[in-house]
Parts: C-alpha cells; structure tokens; sequence
C-alpha cells in the first residue's frame, strides 16, 4: 500500500517538529509545507522538500491524504481549521480549553460539508492528558483527578502572548505549586482552585516603543489563558531571550486519586518529561494523522478529538501483530 501523504499547514516550532517526525515514520511521506510568508524565506530541516504558498493550497487538496495543521491556537486555528477541513482530511492541537465545544461545531460543519475528518485537539493537553483524565473517571468514578504541568514551556500560551501588540519576542514558563502537588500526591483529594495549582512566569522582549505597562495588563488580563493565574512578566533584551530561552523543556502528570470498595485507596498515574514540547507534540500528531487517514478510507467522516480513535488506529502495526506484541 501506498505511503500516507502528509502535508504542514504553518511552519513554527509545531511544524519543524512534524517534519521531523515524519522522518520517524516510514510508513508516511511529507508532500509539502504551506506558509503564509514568502515560501522562499521558510527554511525547512530538509530543503529538498517544496514549501508552497498558503494562499495556494486548495490546488493542492488531491496531492494530499492528511494535512497537519500547526498554527496557533489564539488566532490560527479559528480560521484555518475551519477552512481547511473542507478541502483536506486534517490534524490538529488546538488548545484553547474554553473554546473546544465551539471549535468542534464548526470543524463538523465543514468536514461533514465536504466528506472528510477533522481531528482536533491532539497533544499531550489537550490530547493524551485528555485521554487519562477520562481513563481515571471511568475507571474510579469514586475520586478526584489533577492536572499539573510544568515547570516548562507553555507553546499554547507563548504563542498568545507573541500575539500582544507590542510584544517582540515571548515565551511563557508554566510553574506547578509544589505544596498543591505534594497534597495531591498525599491522597489528600484536596480541593484545589486554578489559581492554587499553577503560576505563570512570562519573559518578553518588547518591540520599538512600546509601553511595559501595557504589554503586562494585556498578558495577565488575558481571558481564557492568564485571567484565572497568577503571572509574572519579565521584560529583557533580545540578546538574554535568545541564549537563556531557547529550549522548549515542558512535562507534567495527571492523577486520579481514588476508591474502591468499602475504602479501598486507589491511585492512577500517568506522567510526561519531554525535551522539547513541540518535538513531542508533533510525534502525537503525526501517529493520529495514521488514524485520520483510515477513518477517511473508511468514510467515517466529521470532527474527532482523541476520545473517539481506537488506539490500535494509531499503530502502523496490523491488530494480529499488536494483539501478539503488545496485548
Ligand atoms: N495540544 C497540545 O498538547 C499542544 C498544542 N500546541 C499548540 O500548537 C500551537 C503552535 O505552537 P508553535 O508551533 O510553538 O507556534 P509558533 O509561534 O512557532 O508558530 C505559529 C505560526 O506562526 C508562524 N510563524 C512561525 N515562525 C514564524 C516566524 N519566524 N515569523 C513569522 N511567522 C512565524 C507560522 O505560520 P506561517 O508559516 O503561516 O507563517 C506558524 O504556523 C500553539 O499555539 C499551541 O496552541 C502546542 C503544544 C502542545
Ligand atoms: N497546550 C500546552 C500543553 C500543556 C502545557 C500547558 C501549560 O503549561 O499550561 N497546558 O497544556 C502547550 O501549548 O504547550
């Protein structure tokens, strides 16, 4: 059988980090990269590989089984996921928690509209910590689940807050409470606020004549990414930005601290320490576009989120030989 044909809408940290995960797989091949900037300025890991035009990519939607899109979730995605469903079976990690049911809604309408699948939100969070907080509730309805992420690097809310006016260069840090954690961990079941479990800690290279005032109230007012937080913004010159961050370092873990019969404890763990979020990321979206390719082939169109995949779709592997590895 043929190899998938993969494509990147958007060439950021998201996607270098799909190009080269792609490499990882040889059961898929990348077709091409679409950016909204001039194609000959985009430089690829492997500059064999074509970079075409955004504006261009309707031409392509024959040449292509799966596009993967890697742009961002602030303001990337509402539009790019929505148009692109309706001409190619797509991938993505949109991660605006709040904006899901929405995003969902419209990915349907075009998929559906055009007999093609969407998947959204797939990563680690949104994505595979999704997956383990359902595992948790299904499995231990008796109990309390947590999210904690970090200390590392938020590409969600980096992004976001690049986005402010104002803002040259930015990269956001994501710091769990340990005293939260070590609660948690405790078996206590603690109830615990947003604002209790997390911190943000910002560093910002301000663009020519732009006020810090500003910039700062822009970032920690921000809804549905700094609002519910306590966050600290730091401003500092290009040079520092570039040699104190420029790695990517991210993790975290989600628990289900439960019980069962009479009071029996019962604790489920499932943790993550990546080198580079983005090159993590990317490895999850590139085994979901195996499954995106198959629902497709199988007519089973319209928006999917990880919840609604067979893991085995995820596997280049046959079921005979998973169920003889891995089962
Ligand atoms: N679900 C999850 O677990 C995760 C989700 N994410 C999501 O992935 C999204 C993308 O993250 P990330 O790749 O770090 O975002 P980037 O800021 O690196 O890239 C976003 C877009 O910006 C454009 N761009 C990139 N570099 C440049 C540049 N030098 N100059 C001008 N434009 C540029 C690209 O579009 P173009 O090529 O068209 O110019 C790119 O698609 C995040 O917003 C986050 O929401 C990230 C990690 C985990
Ligand atoms: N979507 C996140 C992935 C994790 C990291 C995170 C955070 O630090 O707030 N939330 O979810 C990202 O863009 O990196």
């Amino acid at each position: 059988s043929h190899r998938i044909r993969v494509a990147i809408a958007g060439y950021g940290n998201l996607g270098r980090g799909v190009e080269a995960a792609l490499a990882q797989n040889p059961d898929m091949r990348l077709v091409g990269v679409f950016s909204r900037r001039e194609p000959s300025s985009v430089k690829l890991l492997d500059s064999s590989t074509p970079v075409y035009a955004m504006a261009d990519i309707e031409q392509y939607q024959d040449d292509v089984d799966v596009m993967i899109l890697c742009g961002g979730s602030k303001s990337d995605l509402p539009e790019q996921g929505p148009y692109l469903a309706k001409f190619f079976n797509t991938v993505d990690s949109f991660d605006t928690h709040a904006k899901v049911p929405e995003y969902y809604e419209a990915l349907d309408q075009s998929a559906r509209d055009a007999g093609r699948v969407a998947m959204l939100s797939v990563g680690w969070d949104p994505g595979l910590f999704s997956l383990n907080r359902l595992y948790g509730e299904a499995i231990l309805p008796e109990g309390e689940t947590y999210t904690f992420w970090g200390k590392g690097l938020s590409q969600g809310h980096s992004d976001a807050v690049r986005r402010v006016p104002g803002v040259q260069s930015a990269v956001q840090y994501t710091l769990p409470s340990e005293n939260a954690m070590a609660r948690v961990r405790a078996g206590e079941q603690p109830e615990l606020s947003t604002r209790e479990k997390h911190t943000r800690e910002c560093f910002v290279v301000l663009a020519e004549g732009a006020d810090a005032d500003v910039v700062r109230e822009s970032i920690v007012s921000m809804p549905d990414y700094f609002a519910d937080y306590d966050t600290v913004v730091n401003f500092i010159d290009q040079e520092t930005f570039k040699t104190e961050h420029s790695s990517m370092p991210h993790g975290g873990f989600v628990i289900r601290s439960g019980n069962t019969g009479v009071n029996t404890k019962q604790t489920i763990e499932y943790s993550l320490a990546l080198g580079s979020n983005p090159e993590f990321t990317s490895s999850v979206l590139v085994a979901y576009a195996r499954a995106v390719h198959r629902l497709a082939r199988l007519n089973d169109i319209g928006a999917k989120t990880v919840f609604d995949i067979a893991p085995g779709l995820l596997s280049p592997k046959s079921p005979a030989q998973l169920r003889k590895e891995l089962l």
